[in-house]
């Protein structure tokens, strides 16, 4: 008979209880394990996660009061608030075992047991169980996925000599359960592209969650990726599911893994070569099955020699790798771009449809766009909105660099045309890697796309 998936744990003072249990359980579910002291309790759910726990009422000879029990009843469920609490109770404590049932407990058995009942009673405990976890991943992906839904995006768009480079080794690599390596300025589709090789993956039908690791603090990086316990650090109020174990049987986007430091590298490091996560504030690991797509705008090669990204996390991260071209070398795809832009801004800002003539086409395949697609997206955003009658004509964008008004700013003071040009140059200045502008405007990369995001750049 093929045992049950399930971690039971059986907590009395009475060895021959501990026993019989014991001895009946294991041959229905794959682990039983007890426990004859109450107070070690904590010590043995911290060191793993049980999905059942039969427990005694009363834990001193003559005591029926059944106060012990309730008090560890509240200690399990607050420690581990998806394991099934069982209460084990002697014939005419049925009321007491109701009141526990009012505090969070599962059900109770009444002492002598019979098998049958204590199997089904058991059995019905693993699957609410089950069901918990199940719901708590469920939250934790939903909030994880309604944050980034913002940033969703649709096909790739191109047709460029350089783009379809990238798309052949999309297609080849998107079937296998290869690591990618995506790499690519600021701005030129490096998350479009990763969302591209999830879709057409075995994975399709399972989450895709991206993690911008440039926005994450070191202090908070393993509890946002690999969760925590309850209690781990001052503000962990719950547990918290990482990023990792809510991608599990999806696919993980580690945007910016340039930005990390040598020491949370070797971190990630071990987690990608283990496949296995432990959260802050517990010493048992999770197994995940995720497949990584890892990003960055810096040249990793450079960084390795010169001492900042470590060679072996490169090298277990590039099993393959994609270079999305900067628009300025796909020039051929900016009508179809701006194509797409309009047709989404004209609806959001309930314009008609918004004609573009050649001659600003030709205008805007002049430009460099250090910000590539997305500096491109947001200049045609601007434009519809600025826009009067159906066509869009040159005024309507403005160039960092080509405006008259780039010197009026000066003339006023106004604090926000001054931030605004100097995160604009910024970016100009260092060929739109918006780390490095962030890095010289002393503002987090978070910061500077809030700002990029308000002034429209
Ligand atoms: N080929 C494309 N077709 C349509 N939209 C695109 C394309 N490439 C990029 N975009 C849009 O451009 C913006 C930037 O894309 P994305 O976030 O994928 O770039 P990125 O290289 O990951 O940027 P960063 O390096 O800053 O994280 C997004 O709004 C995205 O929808």
């Amino acid at each position: 008979m093929t045992k049950q998936q399930g971690k039971i744990l059986v907590v009395d003072d009475d060895e021959i209880i501990l026993l019989t249990a014991k001895m009946f359980l294991e041959q229905y579910f794959s682990e039983v394990n007890t426990l004859n002291i109450p107070k070690n309790i904590p010590d043995e759910l911290d060191k793993q996660t049980y999905d059942v726990v039969l427990l005694d009422m009363n834990f001193r000879q003559g005591e029926t009061s059944g106060k012990e029990g309730m008090k560890w009843l509240k200690e399990i469920i607050s420690i581990s608030p998806e394991t099934s609490v069982l209460l084990m109770t002697a014939y005419g404590e049925v009321n007491l075992a109701v009141e526990a049932m009012k505090e969070g407990a599962a059900d109770f058995i009444v002492k002598p047991w019979q098998n049958e009942r204590l199997l089904a009673t058991v059995q019905t405990a693993l699957k609410l169980s089950d069901q918990q976890k199940q719901v708590r991943h469920l939250k934790s992906q939903q909030k994880i996925l309604s944050s980034s839904a913002d940033h969703q995006a649709g096909d790739i768009i191109g047709r460029s000599k350089a783009i379809k480079e990238a798309f052949t080794i999309i297609n080849k690599v998107a079937k296998t359960d290869a690591d990618v390596l995506i790499l690519g300025e600021n701005g030129t589709g490096k998350e479009v592209a990763a969302r591209a090789i999830h879709r057409q993956s075995n994975r399709a039908d399972q989450v895709f969650i991206s993690v911008d690791l440039g926005s994450i603090s070191e202090t908070l990086f393993e509890s946002e990726l690999f969760g925590h316990k309850k209690g781990a650090f001052t503000d962990a109020k719950e547990d918290r599911t990482g990023r990792f174990e809510a991608a599990s049987g999806g696919t993980l986007f580690l945007d910016e893994i340039g930005n990390l430091s040598l020491a949370l590298q070797a971190k990630l490091l071990t987690v990608l070569q283990n496949r296995k996560i432990i959260k802050v504030g517990s010493n048992h690991p999770v197994e995940v099955d995720v497949r990584v797509i890892c990003a960055t705008n810096s040249n990793l090669y450079n960084m390795v020699s010169e001492g900042s990204f470590r060679e072996d996390l490169l090298y277990r991260i590039n099993t393959v790798e994609c270079t999305i071209p900067p628009l300025r070398n796909r020039i051929e795809d900016i009508p179809l771009l701006t194509d797409h832009f309009l047709e989404i801004y004209c609806k959001k800002y309930n314009k008609s449809k918004l004609y573009l003539p050649e001659g600003v086409i030709k205008r805007l395949q002049k430009y460099s766009w250090p910000g590539n697609i997305r500096e491109l997206q947001h200049a045609i955003e601007r434009a519809v909105i600025m826009s009067d009658g159906n066509e869009l004509q040159s005024r309507d964008f403005s160039f960092p660099g080509d405006s008259p008004k780039e010197e009026q700013v000066f003339d006023n003071y106004n604090l926000e045309n001054l931030e605004a040009w100097a995160i604009k140059n910024a970016i100009k200045k260092h060929n739109g890697n918006i780390s490095h502008a962030a890095k010289e405007l002393g503002l987090s990369r978070g910061a500077m796309y809030r700002r990029m995001e308000k002034y429209g750049i």
